[in-house]
């Protein structure tokens, strides 16, 4: 009959049997439930009982086992993630109890039956969590959670909306972890995936943590936890084999699953146990607790699966006041501990310092990277570094880093610093001299802030001699490369940093052609030799963009570090550094070069790197501890301020004048933009062409003409010279006035106007003519061809012209054409356009003139010399006279930062050039006094920059 039986009865009749079975099934749950398991022998439970709580509070101590109303807010973590963890309490007679424990972080898993829209499992979902929160070390255990139930009841709200409006809105379960929610902040357990697309979010990121070098690198004293309140209605089969993948993988890897709802209901339920699990099943009175992976609780020669024989009642909600504490407590600690700072980055103050030698390279830690120390170096291999951020991503902060973290490390003996900004502004005060401390960091040998383009220019030159110095010293020795060269002689690795190089090469002209090619050579031959560049800057600091090969001039700088912004350093495919914070840098010391996303890039590190700033007195404990071990005579860095004016009266070369000691007559106009601050002098004797041309039509040509003027008067013993001081014009007046009363104290002086001058032309006697305005429309009395016969013939009678001319055609008439101008005057331009001198030397002249800036062309050299003038009006009395010579002169000027420090008790301001002062060579031998002298000058234009000096260096800055 049945084979002939319609579908539609075969359907009722499998309808019938279905309903039947259900019956049956769920009588037999309610007498199951009633029926405990079966006490063995009453008192053996008893002992049984006893022996497993001492068992549980060695197992699980403090957070992880005790009852939670009883645990304080303030017990401390244990060591590390607890391996078990209490679920509840296993009765298996009324009065004989004890903790019911799983073994979870470290070894498996945990499967509840029953999903935490049963409010039983989401109290023990809490009780859990918080137990495992608050026994781990804060930071130490991520979680990451799902809980769709809100969702899930929304979306079966909604279908309960067609048929009854409003019905179920008001009885929305609580999110499960919402009393966890301080967490959030401090990363510990970001708010729960809700729907599918978040579950599938987290799985992702757990599949990460579970197979290395998809993502970040795991660090291995981190544990992630994935607890499942209730998983999505809209779960998948895919989504569900991922979970058991995960399970599968994850013990191993530090990832542990707590999923409520496991095996999940609904047309997927068929589904095995989760791999590596213990489970729990939620019954109506009590729970069953299932064997743990890989053993069994009746004992290891348990062939079924029997778990433990006892009903267990499941923790309950722990009180919401010892969450929220606790949870509070972990954040703050995170918090706390995540801070970076600068000791983070330096040896432990408690090691000796500088103990670590260069020879095979130098390295130091720039940053952490998952809670690892990133360390990166300079060595044959990764010669050169490119760092670039916008403005304002701490680039300053990161290099400040690096040269602390350097000179923490490498001795003055080993390790050279030169550092350079191009960039209005202070920088690396941390290592210079103050007026409050007199302390410097001992590595440093030049330093140089605001730096003009001339002054790098010249630190390029003198780094690329220096690296071909000791490439010929090593070709002497047969070839040796820097290693087997210290061998023989004592020899410091070289790192220059300059700063914000773009401004060196933003102008497309010969300067910056010129720098490009000694950064060029400097970067192939300082490589094997121990001279290093770091360039620093925004965006792509002029020199990338260009092709990296081994061989291009970018192919030395391996070691890439993007900042904020700084993405144009690394290779244009590579956007690891799109959106970075202040205070994160990606590291690459692959030229740049990305990689797929999301492989293991072993060459790229992003990192995390602090504010030293933030630890001024971690930056002054070790520039003390570094200067207390300086080498006796060890000599402050030579430091160049863009903003600073020099004083004639501390010039180390006028003092040697003033002190009889000069070989011959010079006029001293102001201090080189060069990397040993030499003095810029023109040599007055017999020879062609020993007369001086300033031209300029400022007040700063006038003061120029003066000082010289006084600085000749210096080298001659009081009574032995001759001065005529005449004015054509009258702004110059009083300047030539007070040049004139200055001068008479010492020597013969003569003061006068037109006729006087006319007068001192046919007097044969040696002496100075000082004239100012000498443009003044005075042909007649004046012909071009009488001054031109002075220039001429003057010098070798022992009489010399100093000349100030406003503008410079009047000069040029002076010169014949075709006459080289070096056979008659030196020239001085202030505040004359390059252009316009193009007629005085016959050919083009590359300068831009800029305030506080003169240039300098003496000899046939086409090039002149970039000077910065001296800036004081009158030299008072001799130098070193006392406190008043010094305070007076002090007190009139005002302007000068870099001098002013010395209070008149420093013997040699700056670097004499006489002494042949060479801070690339000189510094390591420690007995340069006036290197020393120098940095005493100079430091103080760190701490003293006012606002009206900073505007000079805001000048020089525009210029370059
Ligand atoms: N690691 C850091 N974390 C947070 N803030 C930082 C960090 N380093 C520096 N800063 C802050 O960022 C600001 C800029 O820092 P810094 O002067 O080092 O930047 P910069 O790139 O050199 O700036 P600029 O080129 O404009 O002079 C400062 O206020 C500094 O305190």
């Amino acid at each position: 009959m049945d084979a002939v039986a319609g579908p539609r009865t075969r359907t009722n009749r499998a309808a019938a049997l279905h309903r039947r079975a259900e019956a049956t099934a769920s009588a037999a749950s309610s007498i199951l439930d009633e029926t405990r398991p079966a006490p063995a022998d009453q008192r053996r439970q008893y002992e049984l009982a006893d022996r497993l709580r001492s068992a549980a509070t060695l197992l699980a101590p403090g957070w992880a086992g005790e009852p939670l109303e009883t645990v304080a807010a303030e017990t401390p973590s244990g060591e590390g993630p607890p391996v078990f963890v209490r679920v509840g309490t296993a009765a298996p007679l009324e009065d004989a109890r004890f903790p019911a424990l799983v073994p979870l972080l470290g070894i498996g898993h945990l499967a509840i039956d029953t999903d935490a829209r049963d409010p039983r499992v989401a109290g023990l979902l809490r009780a859990i969590l918080l137990r495992l929160l608050a026994a781990t070390p804060a930071g130490c255990l991520l979680v990451r959670a799902v809980d769709a139930i809100r969702t899930n009841d929304t979306v079966r709200t909604n279908d309960t909306v067609r048929t009854s409006a409003g019905a179920g809105r008001s009885s929305a379960p609580p999110d499960t972890f919402a009393p966890f929610a301080a967490l959030a902040d401090a990363g510990l357990l970001p708010p729960p995936a809700v729907d599918v697309a978040g579950l599938r979010a987290v799985l992702t990121e757990a599949e990460q943590w579970v197979a290395p070098g998809t993502g970040r690198p795991r660090r291995h004293d981190r544990t992630l936890l994935l607890v499942v309140a209730a998983l999505p209605e809209l779960t998948g089969p895919t989504d569900l084999g991922r979970i058991e993948a995960l399970a599968e993988q994850g013990r191993a890897a530090g990832l542990h699953l707590v999923v409520a709802g496991w095996p999940p209901a609904g047309p997927y339920a068929i589904r095995a146990p989760l791999p590596q699990a213990t489970p729990l099943s939620v019954r109506n009175a009590y729970s069953l607790l299932g064997d743990p992976p890989d053993t069994s609780f009746v004992g290891p020669a348990a062939e079924t699966p029997a778990g433990l024989n006892s009903p267990v009642f499941v923790d309950e909600d722990p009180p919401p006041a010892l969450v929220d504490e606790v949870c509070r407590r972990l954040a703050e600690e995170v918090e706390a501990g995540s801070r970076l700072s600068l000791a983070n980055l330096l040896p432990d103050p408690d090691e000796p310092l500088c103990l670590a030698s260069s020879a095979e390279g130098i390295a130091t830690t720039v940053g952490d990277a998952g809670g690892r120390p990133v360390t990166v170096g300079f060595t044959e291999l990764t010669p050169h570094w490119l760092v670039s951020g916008r403005s304002a991503a701490g680039r300053a902060a990161f290099l400040t880093n690096v040269l602390l973290g350097l000179s923490a490390r490498y001795g003055p003996d080993e390790l050279v610093l030169h550092l350079a900004d191009l960039g209005e502004g202070e920088s690396f005060a941390e290592f210079l001299q103050t007026e409050r401390d007199r302390s410097w960091v001992p590595q440093v040998r030049t330093a140089g802030m605001a730096a003009d383009r001339e002054y790098v220019l010249d630190l390029l030159g003198e780094l690329t001699e220096e690296a071909r110095r000791r490439e010929e010293a090593g070709q002497r020795a047969g070839g040796q490369r820097f290693t087997a060269l210290r061998e023989h002689q004592p020899l410091p690795r070289v790192v220059c940093v300059i700063d914000n190089l773009p401004l060196l090469l933003a102008d497309r002209d010969r300067l910056a052609a010129e720098a490009t090619a000694r950064v060029d050579a400097l970067a192939r031959s300082g490589r094997a030799y121990g001279v290093h560049l770091v360039l620093a800057g925004e965006g792509d600091l002029g020199i990338t963009g260009g092709q990296t090969t081994r061989d291009s001039m970018l192919g030395q700088f391996p070691v890439r570090v993007a900042l904020a912004g700084g993405g144009p350093v690394l290779e244009p495919s590579n956007d690891a550094a799109a959106g970075l914070p202040v205070g994160s840098a990606v590291v690459n010391t692959a030229g740049g070069l990305g990689g797929p996303r999301g492989a293991t890039r072993g060459h790229e590190r992003l990192v995390r790197f602090p504010d030293p700033h933030e630890a001024p007195e971690s930056i002054a404990e070790l520039r003390h501890r570094l200067w207390e071990a300086r080498a006796e005579r060890s000599a402050p860095p030579v430091v160049f301020a863009g903003w600073a004016g020099p004083l004639l009266r501390n010039d180390p070369r006028y003092r040697t004048a003033f002190a009889g000691r000069a070989r011959g007559p010079a006029a001293l106009l102001g201090r080189a933009v060069d990397l040993s601050r030499s003095t810029v002098a023109v040599p007055i004797g017999p020879a062609a062409g020993r007369n001086i041309a300033v031209l300029g039509p400022g007040a700063e040509a006038v003061t120029l003409l003066a000082t010289a003027a006084r600085s000749v008067a210096a080298h001659h013993r009081p009574g032995t010279g001759r001065f005529v001081v005449a004015t054509l014009c009258a702004d110059a007046v009083p300047v030539a006035d007070a040049l004139a009363t200055d001068l008479a104290g010492q020597h013969r002086v003569d003061r006068v106007g037109l006729p006087g001058l006319l007068a001192a032309l046919d007097v044969d006697e040696p002496g100075y003519l000082v004239v100012f305005g000498l443009d003044e429309p005075t042909p007649q009395e004046l012909p071009p061809d009488r001054l031109r016969a002075l220039l001429r013939e003057g010098p070798p009678a022992g009489r010399h012209l100093l000349g100030w001319w406003r503008t410079v055609p009047p000069f040029t008439a002076v010169i014949q054409a075709g006459e080289e101008v070096d056979k008659l005057a030196a020239v001085v331009a202030v505040g004359v356009p390059g252009t316009q001198l193009a007629a005085v030397f016959g050919h083009p002249v590359q300068w831009r003139p800029r305030p506080n800036r003169a240039m300098l062309w003496d000899g046939p050299d086409e090039r002149g010399v970039l000077l910065v003038p001296f800036a004081e009006p009158s030299a008072g009395p001799a130098p070193g006279n006392g406190p008043d010579a010094a305070t007076r002169t002090d007190a009139e000027d005002g302007t000068d930062a870099a001098n002013k420090a010395g209070s008149g008790t420093d013997a040699t301001n700056g670097t004499d050039s006489e002494d042949g002062a060479d801070p690339v060579n000189k510094a390591g031998s420690g007995t340069d006094a006036a290197n020393e002298a120098g940095g005493g000058d100079a430091a103080e234009a760190t701490g003293r920059a006012g606002a009206g000096s900073r505007a000079d260096a805001a000048g020089a800055g525009e210029s370059a």
